[in-house]
């Protein structure tokens, strides 16, 4: 009932603010318990700031009758509204998960299903119990389709989100060994993220499919499905040539260029192919849409400085997605000096010192002139090899390239977020 009435007010307002400290004026607060605050205590103030309304679950907060309205639990009331507003919306929403690519792929489809729709996405990748929320009540009535990007680190998010969400179709970009902390093995990687197609079959809802992925191939029996790949079943035949160092594809004789680094992103690229066919957007536009698509905030972007090429890939790491990168790297055909270098990659869990030495193993017999290794977790790991080199810590390395004079290289930077291994960048006087 309450959450009808939040409704209302919802409609009127022009959006929900959860931060003071960038608060939308008319908007509806919603003060939310996090690892530093209790939101309650800025209810007030948010009014003060130009909200209309504030959720609160203290009732101490509320300082009048008008502005405030008490519920048992903020973030479930945010929760619960996003489910009802996407219920009043009745638009057609597409879920996407998976360990690597979700933003990207995300974003690629945004960029193809915009050239015939008006698109509601979310934004960057606030992809969590919160974030989820925020992008179904970002959608409005003029959102033709949804796009929401799921993210998860333990069992049963999947599954939680998919109820917030009731996607009409969903994607899993891929299954690797992200988060192992809390999925504990590939296999529970698997099992967690399969609790979108779950949540679509029990639903008759429509699954995307990738039938290249041996997991995805599983799923070819249900029968509302759309698939592409390489894979001679697939209703979109894809080809994936051998590239230089960006991501490429075939569809019908036709070449999809773009300015994605990695040959691995190709599949990100089908996928939105794919689902832009689905939503029927004409072949020529999706090819534009895709090949205008260029990746910022340190992913995948192709960046020249001077006589140098930096492949910046720091936004986030973990096994699959740092092999991917390095056996990509290792075959891109170049005359200058190949340097890569490499960061921690976090939220492993017991799996953490073996992760890191199977990384370093690879390296060991890679066609890269210099390694340089940058963290706690890497400077743990055993090699003999003169060329890979460990530095403690971003800030050492940095101090390291300053006396290099790199001229005619090819680099590659990854590492987890918590490296933050793109103020390297600073070192190379950048020009895109
Ligand atoms: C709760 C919240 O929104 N916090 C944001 C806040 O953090 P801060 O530390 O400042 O404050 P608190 O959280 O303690 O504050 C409680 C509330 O008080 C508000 N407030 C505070 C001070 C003030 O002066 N005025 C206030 O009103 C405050 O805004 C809170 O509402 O600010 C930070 C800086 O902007 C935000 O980063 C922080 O946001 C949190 C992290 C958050 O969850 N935001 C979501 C919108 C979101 O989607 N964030 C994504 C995270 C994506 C991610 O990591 N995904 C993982 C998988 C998911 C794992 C999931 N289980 C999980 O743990 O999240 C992936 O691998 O993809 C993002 O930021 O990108
Ligand atoms: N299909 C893929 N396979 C392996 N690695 C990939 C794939 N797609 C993207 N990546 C890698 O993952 C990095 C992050 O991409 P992106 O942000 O799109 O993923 P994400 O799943 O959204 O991650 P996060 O949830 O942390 O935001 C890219 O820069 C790239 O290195
Ligand atoms: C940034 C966060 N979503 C993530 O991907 N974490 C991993 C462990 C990383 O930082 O690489």
């Amino acid at each position: 009932m309450k959450t009808a009435i939040i409704h209302q007010r919802f409609l009127v307002s022009t959006g929900i603010s959860t931060d003071t400290r960038n608060i939308k004026p008319g908007s509806i607060f919603f003060a939310l318990k996090g690892a530093n605050f209790n939101g309650n205590q800025f209810a007030a103030q948010a009014i003060a700031k130009g909200a209309i309304c504030a959720i609160v679950d203290n009732k101490d907060a509320a300082v009048n009758d008008k502005e405030y309205i008490v519920v048992k639990d903020s973030l479930k009331a945010l929760q619960k509204l996003a489910t009802f507003h996407r219920k009043f919306l009745g638009i057609p929403i597409i879920g996407i998960t998976g360990s690597n690519g979700k933003t990207t792929t995300k974003e690629l489809i945004y960029n193809v299903l915009s050239k015939k729709y008006t698109v509601t996405a979310t934004k960057g990748n606030l992809n969590n119990h919160i974030g989820v929320p925020l992008s179904l009540l970002a959608m409005d009535e003029e959102t033709e389709i949804g796009l929401i990007e799921m993210g998860a680190n333990h069992p049963g998010e999947i599954e939680f989100l998919s109820n917030i969400v009731m996607p009409d179709y969903g994607f899993i970009t891929n299954f690797g060994k992200a988060h192992l902390e809390g999925f504990g093995s590939l296999n529970g990687v698997i099992q967690a993220k399969t609790e979108l197609y779950r949540h679509l079959k029990e639903n008759k809802k429509l699954i995307f499919l990738n039938l290249d992925d041996e997991v995805q191939r599983l799923e070819i029996n249900y029968k509302h499905n759309f698939t592409f790949g390489a894979n001679r079943k697939a209703q979109v035949k894809i080809s994936y040539p051998e590239t230089g160092d960006s991501a490429k594809l075939i569809f019908n004789d036709i070449n999809f260029k773009s300015q994605l680094s990695g040959n691995y992103n190709a599949k990100n690229m089908a996928a939105a192919l794919c689902i832009g066919l689905y939503f029927k957007v004409p072949v020529n536009d999706i090819q534009t849409a895709i090949e205008n698509y260029t990746p910022s905030n340190n992913r995948s972007q192709i960046i020249k400085s001077d006589s140098n090429k930096i492949y910046l890939d720091a936004y986030n790491a973990n096994p699959t997605s740092m092999i991917a990168s390095l056996q990509h790297f290792n075959k891109v055909k170049t005359k200058t000096t190949k340097i890569v270098i490499l960061g921690d990659m976090g939220e492993l869990g017991t799996a953490s010192e073996t992760e890191h030495q199977v990384i370093v193993n690879f390296l060991e017999n890679a066609d890269i002139s210099e390694i340089y290794l940058v963290g706690k977790l890497f400077k743990k790991t055993t090699t003999n090899k003169p060329n890979i080199i460990k530095f403690e810590n971003t800030e050492n390395i940095k101090k390291h390239l300053h006396l290099a004079e790199l001229k005619d290289c090819s680099i590659l930077i990854k590492g987890s977020r918590s490296m933050a291994l793109e103020q390297i960048l600073e070192v190379f006087e950048t020009k895109a």
